[in-house]
Protein backbone atom coordinates (compact mmCIF):
# COMPACT_ATOMS: atom_id res chain seq x y z
CA UNK A 1 0.00 0.00 0.00
CA UNK A 2 1.28 3.61 -0.88
CA UNK A 3 0.84 5.86 2.05
CA UNK A 4 0.77 9.37 0.43
CA UNK A 5 0.97 12.63 2.95
CA UNK A 6 -0.84 15.91 2.05
CA UNK A 7 0.56 18.98 4.00
CA UNK A 8 0.45 22.41 3.40
CA UNK A 9 -0.14 25.62 5.72
CA UNK A 10 -3.17 26.84 7.68
CA UNK A 11 -5.83 27.66 5.23
CA UNK A 12 -4.39 25.84 2.16
CA UNK A 13 -6.74 23.85 0.95
CA UNK A 14 -5.99 20.32 2.84
CA UNK A 15 -9.46 19.44 3.66
CA UNK A 16 -10.74 20.70 0.41
CA UNK A 17 -8.35 18.14 -1.14
CA UNK A 18 -9.07 15.59 0.94
CA UNK A 19 -12.74 16.00 0.18
CA UNK A 20 -11.93 15.82 -3.30
CA UNK A 21 -9.53 12.45 -2.49
CA UNK A 22 -12.41 10.73 -0.96
CA UNK A 23 -14.68 11.34 -3.81
CA UNK A 24 -12.22 9.37 -5.79
CA UNK A 25 -12.65 6.65 -3.22
CA UNK A 26 -9.50 7.41 -1.49
CA UNK A 27 -9.47 6.65 2.07
CA UNK A 28 -8.42 9.93 4.16
CA UNK A 29 -6.77 10.07 7.41
CA UNK A 30 -6.97 13.09 9.19
CA UNK A 31 -4.13 14.55 11.56
CA UNK A 32 -6.10 17.35 12.77
CA UNK A 33 -9.36 14.84 13.80
CA UNK A 34 -6.77 12.37 15.16
CA UNK A 35 -5.39 15.57 17.69
CA UNK A 36 -8.98 16.00 18.56
CA UNK A 37 -9.84 12.15 19.23
CA UNK A 38 -6.98 12.23 21.62
CA UNK A 39 -8.33 14.96 23.84
CA UNK A 40 -11.62 13.60 24.31
CA UNK A 41 -13.48 13.55 27.66
CA UNK A 42 -11.95 10.41 29.08
CA UNK A 43 -8.15 10.36 27.08
CA UNK A 44 -5.62 10.86 29.36
CA UNK A 45 -3.73 13.94 27.54
CA UNK A 46 -6.86 15.95 28.20
CA UNK A 47 -6.50 15.46 32.30
CA UNK A 48 -2.74 16.31 31.64
CA UNK A 49 -3.64 19.67 29.74
CA UNK A 50 -6.22 20.70 32.27
CA UNK A 51 -4.12 19.82 35.29
CA UNK A 52 -1.00 22.54 32.76
CA UNK A 53 -3.06 25.12 32.12
CA UNK A 54 -5.95 25.28 34.51
CA UNK A 55 -9.53 24.83 34.59
CA UNK A 56 -10.56 27.54 32.04
CA UNK A 57 -9.42 25.96 29.05
CA UNK A 58 -12.03 23.42 29.80
CA UNK A 59 -15.65 24.10 29.02
CA UNK A 60 -18.37 23.89 31.67
CA UNK A 61 -19.15 19.78 30.08
CA UNK A 62 -15.89 19.09 30.54
CA UNK A 63 -14.33 19.18 26.86
CA UNK A 64 -11.74 20.88 25.63
CA UNK A 65 -11.80 24.55 25.46
CA UNK A 66 -10.19 24.77 21.73
CA UNK A 67 -10.32 28.86 21.23
CA UNK A 68 -8.77 29.18 24.93
CA UNK A 69 -5.75 26.36 24.31
CA UNK A 70 -5.67 28.30 20.60
CA UNK A 71 -5.08 31.73 22.38
CA UNK A 72 -2.73 30.36 25.01
CA UNK A 73 -0.56 28.32 22.84
CA UNK A 74 -0.27 30.26 19.76
CA UNK A 75 0.62 33.46 21.82
CA UNK A 76 3.28 31.33 23.98
CA UNK A 77 6.26 29.10 22.32
CA UNK A 78 6.98 27.39 25.59
CA UNK A 79 3.47 26.52 26.04
CA UNK A 80 3.11 25.38 22.18
CA UNK A 81 6.03 23.14 22.64
CA UNK A 82 4.56 21.45 25.90
CA UNK A 83 1.44 20.66 24.34
CA UNK A 84 3.10 19.13 21.41
CA UNK A 85 5.25 16.96 23.30
CA UNK A 86 1.97 15.63 24.74
CA UNK A 87 0.55 15.04 22.07
CA UNK A 88 2.37 14.50 18.43
CA UNK A 89 3.54 11.10 19.76
CA UNK A 90 0.08 10.13 20.73
CA UNK A 91 -1.30 11.33 17.65
CA UNK A 92 1.50 9.71 15.67
CA UNK A 93 0.74 6.42 17.08
CA UNK A 94 -2.88 6.57 16.85
CA UNK A 95 -2.39 7.09 12.76
CA UNK A 96 0.14 4.47 12.15
CA UNK A 97 -2.67 2.49 13.90
CA UNK A 98 -5.13 3.74 11.08
CA UNK A 99 -2.19 3.11 8.48
CA UNK A 100 -1.99 -0.55 9.81
CA UNK A 101 -5.86 -1.06 9.54
CA UNK A 102 -5.83 0.07 5.96
CA UNK A 103 -3.29 -2.89 4.86
CA UNK A 104 -4.54 -5.00 2.26
CA UNK A 105 -7.73 -3.13 1.66
CA UNK A 106 -6.82 -0.24 -0.45
CA UNK A 107 -3.58 0.65 -2.82
CA UNK A 108 -3.14 3.58 -1.52
CA UNK A 109 -4.13 5.83 1.71
CA UNK A 110 -4.13 9.84 2.57
CA UNK A 111 -2.70 11.29 4.93
CA UNK A 112 -3.44 14.90 5.43
CA UNK A 113 -1.20 16.72 8.18
CA UNK A 114 -0.39 20.44 8.67
CA UNK A 115 2.53 19.27 10.36
CA UNK A 116 3.42 16.75 8.30
CA UNK A 117 7.16 18.15 7.60
CA UNK A 118 7.48 19.72 11.22
CA UNK A 119 7.14 16.43 12.74
CA UNK A 120 8.51 12.77 12.00
CA UNK A 121 5.22 12.07 10.77
CA UNK A 122 6.84 12.55 7.31
CA UNK A 123 8.73 9.30 8.02
CA UNK A 124 5.26 6.95 7.63
CA UNK A 125 4.62 8.26 3.67
CA UNK A 126 5.64 7.08 0.78
CA UNK A 127 5.21 10.37 -1.23
CA UNK A 128 4.54 14.04 0.15
CA UNK A 129 1.78 16.17 -1.79
CA UNK A 130 2.19 20.10 -1.19
CA UNK A 131 -0.74 22.05 -1.53
CA UNK A 132 0.40 25.37 -2.07
CA UNK A 133 -0.91 28.55 -2.23
CA UNK A 134 0.55 32.54 -1.59
CA UNK A 135 1.01 33.58 2.38
CA UNK A 136 -1.57 36.18 1.41
CA UNK A 137 -4.42 33.46 -0.10
CA UNK A 138 -3.54 31.52 3.45
CA UNK A 139 -4.64 34.63 6.25
CA UNK A 140 -7.75 35.91 3.68
CA UNK A 141 -9.25 32.32 3.69
CA UNK A 142 -8.52 30.93 7.01
CA UNK A 143 -10.12 34.33 8.59
CA UNK A 144 -13.09 34.24 6.42
CA UNK A 145 -13.53 30.77 7.63
CA UNK A 146 -12.68 31.26 11.02
CA UNK A 147 -13.51 33.43 13.74
CA UNK A 148 -9.44 34.42 14.35
CA UNK A 149 -7.71 37.54 13.56
CA UNK A 150 -5.35 37.79 11.19
CA UNK A 151 -2.84 38.72 13.69
CA UNK A 152 -3.34 34.86 15.39
CA UNK A 153 -3.42 33.37 11.64
CA UNK A 154 0.20 35.03 11.21
CA UNK A 155 1.32 33.72 14.57
CA UNK A 156 -0.15 30.15 14.02
CA UNK A 157 1.79 29.91 10.56
CA UNK A 158 4.88 31.56 12.04
CA UNK A 159 4.61 27.94 14.09
CA UNK A 160 4.56 26.40 10.56
CA UNK A 161 7.40 25.91 8.01
CA UNK A 162 7.90 28.75 5.38
CA UNK A 163 6.36 28.63 1.92
CA UNK A 164 9.79 27.42 0.34
CA UNK A 165 10.51 25.24 3.05
CA UNK A 166 7.67 23.45 2.47
CA UNK A 167 7.89 23.22 -1.09
CA UNK A 168 11.33 22.17 -1.49
CA UNK A 169 10.39 19.20 0.21
CA UNK A 170 7.63 18.23 -1.89
CA UNK A 171 7.28 14.89 -3.88
CA UNK A 172 4.02 16.55 -6.03
CA UNK A 173 2.49 20.45 -5.36
CA UNK A 174 -0.96 21.27 -6.24
CA UNK A 175 -1.49 24.95 -6.95
CA UNK A 176 -4.66 25.64 -5.12
CA UNK A 177 -4.45 29.23 -5.78
CA UNK A 178 -7.30 28.83 -8.45
CA UNK A 179 -10.86 27.60 -7.81
CA UNK A 180 -12.04 24.45 -6.78
CA UNK A 181 -12.80 23.38 -10.13
CA UNK A 182 -9.03 23.92 -10.76
CA UNK A 183 -8.11 21.92 -7.65
CA UNK A 184 -10.20 18.74 -8.82
CA UNK A 185 -8.88 18.94 -12.40
CA UNK A 186 -5.18 19.18 -10.40
CA UNK A 187 -6.63 15.68 -8.20
CA UNK A 188 -7.76 14.00 -10.87
CA UNK A 189 -4.41 13.85 -12.63
CA UNK A 190 -2.41 13.18 -9.72
CA UNK A 191 -4.75 10.51 -8.58
CA UNK A 192 -3.73 8.80 -11.99
CA UNK A 193 0.33 8.90 -11.13
CA UNK A 194 -0.49 7.55 -7.83
CA UNK A 195 -2.48 4.62 -8.43
CA UNK A 196 0.58 3.73 -11.04
CA UNK A 197 3.10 4.07 -8.46
CA UNK A 198 1.40 2.31 -6.19
CA UNK A 199 0.95 -0.56 -8.80
CA UNK A 200 4.80 -0.51 -9.25
CA UNK A 201 5.04 -0.73 -5.65
CA UNK A 202 3.21 -3.56 -5.76
CA UNK A 203 5.02 -4.95 -8.72
CA UNK A 204 8.66 -5.02 -6.32
C1 LIG B 1 -4.35 24.46 19.90
C2 LIG B 1 -5.58 23.73 19.43
C3 LIG B 1 -6.39 23.15 20.60
C4 LIG B 1 -6.48 24.74 18.67
O1 LIG B 1 -7.59 24.05 18.16
P1 LIG B 1 -8.44 24.63 16.91
O2 LIG B 1 -9.73 23.86 16.90
O3 LIG B 1 -8.48 26.10 16.99
O4 LIG B 1 -7.58 24.29 15.61
P2 LIG B 1 -7.37 22.91 14.83
O5 LIG B 1 -6.90 21.85 15.77
O6 LIG B 1 -8.56 22.61 14.00
O7 LIG B 1 -6.11 23.28 13.92
C5 LIG B 1 -6.29 24.21 12.86
C6 LIG B 1 -4.99 24.44 12.17
O8 LIG B 1 -4.05 25.08 13.06
C7 LIG B 1 -2.75 24.67 12.71
N1 LIG B 1 -2.10 24.06 13.92
C8 LIG B 1 -2.66 23.29 14.89
N2 LIG B 1 -1.74 22.94 15.81
C9 LIG B 1 -0.57 23.47 15.39
C10 LIG B 1 0.75 23.46 15.91
N3 LIG B 1 1.06 22.79 17.03
N4 LIG B 1 1.70 24.14 15.22
C11 LIG B 1 1.42 24.81 14.08
N5 LIG B 1 0.19 24.86 13.55
C12 LIG B 1 -0.79 24.20 14.19
C13 LIG B 1 -2.90 23.67 11.58
O9 LIG B 1 -2.77 24.32 10.35
C14 LIG B 1 -4.30 23.16 11.75
O10 LIG B 1 -4.84 22.66 10.55
C15 LIG B 1 -5.19 22.56 18.46
O11 LIG B 1 -4.74 23.07 17.24
C16 LIG B 1 -4.17 21.59 19.03
O12 LIG B 1 -4.49 20.79 19.88
N6 LIG B 1 -2.90 21.68 18.54
C17 LIG B 1 -1.84 20.83 19.03
C18 LIG B 1 -1.87 19.50 18.30
C19 LIG B 1 -1.30 19.64 16.92
O13 LIG B 1 -0.11 19.92 16.74
N7 LIG B 1 -2.18 19.45 15.90
C20 LIG B 1 -1.81 19.57 14.52
C21 LIG B 1 -2.09 18.29 13.79
S1 LIG B 1 -0.91 17.02 14.15
N1 LIG C 1 -9.68 26.86 -4.46
C1 LIG C 1 -10.38 27.48 -3.51
N2 LIG C 1 -11.08 28.60 -3.80
C2 LIG C 1 -11.76 29.27 -2.83
N3 LIG C 1 -11.82 28.90 -1.54
C3 LIG C 1 -11.14 27.79 -1.20
C4 LIG C 1 -10.38 27.03 -2.14
N4 LIG C 1 -9.82 25.98 -1.49
C5 LIG C 1 -10.19 26.08 -0.20
N5 LIG C 1 -10.99 27.16 -0.02
C6 LIG C 1 -11.58 27.63 1.25
O1 LIG C 1 -10.50 28.14 2.02
C7 LIG C 1 -10.65 27.77 3.39
C8 LIG C 1 -9.41 26.95 3.81
O2 LIG C 1 -9.43 25.70 3.14
P1 LIG C 1 -9.33 24.34 3.97
O3 LIG C 1 -10.22 24.39 5.17
O4 LIG C 1 -9.52 23.20 3.01
O5 LIG C 1 -7.79 24.47 4.43
P2 LIG C 1 -6.93 23.53 5.37
O6 LIG C 1 -5.58 23.44 4.74
O7 LIG C 1 -7.65 22.25 5.62
O8 LIG C 1 -6.84 24.41 6.71
P3 LIG C 1 -6.34 24.03 8.21
O9 LIG C 1 -4.85 23.91 8.17
O10 LIG C 1 -6.75 25.20 9.02
O11 LIG C 1 -7.03 22.77 8.61
C9 LIG C 1 -11.96 27.01 3.51
O12 LIG C 1 -12.98 27.91 3.90
C10 LIG C 1 -12.19 26.50 2.08
O13 LIG C 1 -13.55 26.34 1.80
Amino acid sequence: MLVVGLTGGIGSGKSAASKIFSELGRPVIDADLVAREVVEPGEPALGKIAAKFGADVLTPQGELDRASLREKVFSDNQAREWLEQLLHPVIRTRIMEKIEDYQGTTPLVILASPLLLETDQHKLVDHVVVIDVPESLQISRTVARDNNSEALVKRIMDAQLSRDERLSKADSVLDNGGSVESLKDQIRLLDLKLRELAADEYRL
